[in-house]
């Protein structure tokens, strides 16, 4: 039966879940029956990453059950991916009305331990997977609520727009994890904009993985011209490193996003912007409503604008300032 239990996530904060009680060995383990069909969280095996994706897609291998026998001393990095991945479903359902990835109240499942120092996450179509880290670019994935939010987004899109992951659809599925993956995690005091902030670099306080803002300020090396991430489609990468340049080009689209939410000037084209609550539903709208499997960027801008024009609507014949915000911001990113 369902019990309220309590651990430290990875930072040391004592956070209070959902638990089960096994009535035969007395034990408890992480599973949370009040969101959806659940949300049940694993440990992996110490098995090599690659085996464990693909073996957690082909037979729904999920790891083993993270137990405790107090109700207390849980595993940190499971309990981070317990709590978020119910921020997450919270996020989902109280904004977007949307009842868990599939829309129809689907078990939220996440293995942490994923590999050896694996400064990864991942969505394998069916879950989410949390590396590690190695503890100097990257610690407990699990710990970073935006992490969360970007490995379910791409679990939306699966069950939505399915867009397919290389190329520009791939750009436009990866942007669209940042951009939603952020406003689920919305932290005061924390820069809305930059990614994985709370798990990137321990040592070097203030950075990010990406940076939606200002993308350009994020190093991403020899894959642009720049080195740094692409802040307008005429500098977007056009090589077949990282199915096409998914974790890349996605900066392009993620700063229109943020052009749209605060507004500014980007490449002398101006935005005045229409706020977070107006911005994550035009987004959510594009996925679940014109987004396909094969869109590209010109695809993603007409979406924005169409989902804009549904959600408000033209005044005397006029494009509403909602609609003017995301033709101004593409105009600014290059995308047409
Ligand atoms: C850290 C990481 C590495 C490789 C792929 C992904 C991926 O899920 O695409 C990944 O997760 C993210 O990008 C989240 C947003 C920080
Ligand atoms: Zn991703």
């Amino acid at each position: 039966e369902p019990v309220q239990a309590r651990g430290m996530d990875i930072f040391g904060t004592l956070q209070s879940f959902q638990a089960v009680k096994d009535p035969e060995t007395g034990t408890h383990y992480l599973f949370d029956g009040t969101r959806s069909e659940g949300v049940h969280t694993f440990k992996a095996n110490r098995m090599p990453e690659n085996a464990f994706i693909i073996l957690s897609a082909l037979l729904g291998m999920t790891g083993f059950e993270v137990e405790s026998r107090n109700n207390f001393f849980y595993d940190p990095s499971a309990v981070s991916a317990h709590v978020n991945a119910g921020k997450v479903y919270d996020y989902y359902n109280k904004v977007h009305g949307r009842d868990s990835l599939d829309g129809e109240g689907m078990k939220l499942v996440s293995t942490v331990h994923i590999g050896s120092k694996w400064n990864n996450a991942a969505w394998n179509g069916k879950q989410m997977l949390y590396g590690d880290g190695d503890g100097t670019r990257m610690i407990s994935l699990s710990g970073g609520l935006d992490v969360i939010g970007h490995e379910m987004t791409h679990g939306v899109i699966t069950n939505t727009a399915d867009l397919i992951y290389e190329n520009e659809s791939g750009a436009i599925n990866e942007s669209i994890a940042d951009i939603l993956g952020a406003f689920a995690e919305n932290k005061t005091g924390e820069d809305l904009w930059l990614l994985g902030e709370d798990i990137w670099t321990p040592n070097t306080p203030g950075d990010g993985l990406r940076s939606m803002s200002d993308p350009a300020s994020v190093y991403i090396g020899g894959y642009t011209e720049s080195g740094y991430y692409p802040d307008h489609y005429s500098k977007r990468y056009v090589g077949e490193l990282d199915k096409g340049g998914v974790h890349i080009n996605s900066s392009i689209n993620n700063k229109a996003a943020h052009l749209i939410t605060d507004g500014g000037t980007h490449y002398g084209v101006s935005v005045t912007g229409i706020g977070k609550t107006k911005a994550e539903k035009i987004f959510y709208r594009a996925l679940t409503h014109y987004l396909a499997a094969s869109s590209d960027f010109s695809q993603m801008r007409q979406a924005a604008i169409q989902a804009a024009k549904d959600l408000h609507p033209d005044q005397n014949g006029q494009p509403s300032a909602e609609v003017k915000a995301v033709i101004a911001a593409y105009d600014a990113v290059g995308v047409n």
